[in-house]
């Protein structure tokens, strides 16, 4: 028998909700002739989730009254022209954010892509010295969109942390390191104690049954077991596998990290893949473009 009664942390509806003031904020600019959000898009290669995920992107810009640049290059694009492209829009006054989808080909290396692009327009977080204004608390900092996104969805639906115990699975540049500050931070969310978990963990099962908060990003489809969850946890899902599935009309069905059938009667909240962190991922994005903006004026 379960104790809590389990509920849906609905990122679709949150984030709708997000970009529904962004939105009205940015109308409110254009009726007072201030400059609008642009947002330039770089996808290299075919990739079918990366193109789901930029036009995701581009169509939330358009949604909300921003201005959208998509640049695709093919998979055999040189790191040299998507360097120079990088930094024409760097120099580029009109545009306000540039994000490069990841990931890139192994040709390319992303370190220097994303170091590439200038830290004031880069809206994805992922530049060395967005990465160190973060840790310092700096709030000039963009954080990056997928942690960014998880503390809005914890913000807007009042989830308790302050002193909770949070288990971050996953070390990622992009993820798991980020969330990890961010969930320690002297803030609102926040004030957590946190303990990051990682492929080299011992006493895995222990450490995340002893979690009131799991943050799943570890990239292995329903990885977390009911019996690695303690009754009444708030449960994360960051993960999203692609997995074939020919009764589906797409040919795949998504997978989150989380065992989700088993692990979601235990639970106080959980998120749902899709419609989790995904959204949330791209509503962040976009209160980091406008945020840019919003610096240049
Ligand atoms: N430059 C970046 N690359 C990548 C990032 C990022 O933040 N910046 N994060 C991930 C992918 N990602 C954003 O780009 C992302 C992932 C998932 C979703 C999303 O809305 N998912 C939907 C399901 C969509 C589907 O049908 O597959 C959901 O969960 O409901 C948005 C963005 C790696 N790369």
């Amino acid at each position: 028998m379960h104790l809590c009664k389990m509920q849906l942390l609905d990122g679709k509806k949150t984030a709708k909700a997000i970009l529904n003031t962004v939105k009205i904020d940015v109308a409110q600019r254009a009726a007072t002739g201030k400059k609008i959000p642009h947002l330039a898009a770089i996808l290299v290669g075919t990739n079918g989730a990366s193109q789901t995920y930029v036009n995701s992107k581009v169509k939330a810009c358009n949604e909300i009254g921003f201005i959208s640049t998509l640049i695709e290059y093919e998979e055999e694009v040189s790191e040299m022209k998507l360097l120079d492209k990088i930094q024409e829009l760097n120099e580029d006054m009109s545009v306000d954010g540039i994000l490069v989808q990841l990931p890139l080909p192994a040709h390319i290396s992303e370190r220097k892509v994303i170091e590439a692009i200038a830290a004031s327009k880069d809206v994805d977080g992922f530049h060395p010295e967005n990465i160190g204004r973060m840790i310092m608390g700096e709030a000039e900092a963009f954080i990056p969109a997928t942690p960014y996104g998880i503390m809005l969805l914890l913000e807007h639906n009042n989830i308790p942390t302050k002193g909770k115990h949070a288990v971050v699975l996953g070390r990622s540049n992009i993820v798991g390191r980020p969330m990890s500050i961010l969930l320690s931070n002297n803030t609102n969310p926040g004030n957590c104690t946190v303990t990051v978990c990682h492929s080299r963990t011992q006493n895995l099962n222990e450490i995340c049954s002893q979690a009131d908060i799991i943050v799943a990003a570890i990239g292995q489809p329903e990885f977390l077991k009911a019996e690695m969850v303690k009754e009444g946890a708030v449960v994360i899902d960051v993960g999203i596998t692609r997995l074939e599935d020919a009764s589906k009309k797409s040919g795949y069905r998504l997978v989150g990290d989380v065992d989700f059938e088993q692990v979601a009667p235990k639970c106080s909240f959980i998120t749902p893949v899709p419609g989790g962190v995904g959204p949330m991922t791209i509503a962040a994005l976009m209160k980091n473009t406008y945020k840019s903006c919003v610096n240049g004026d």
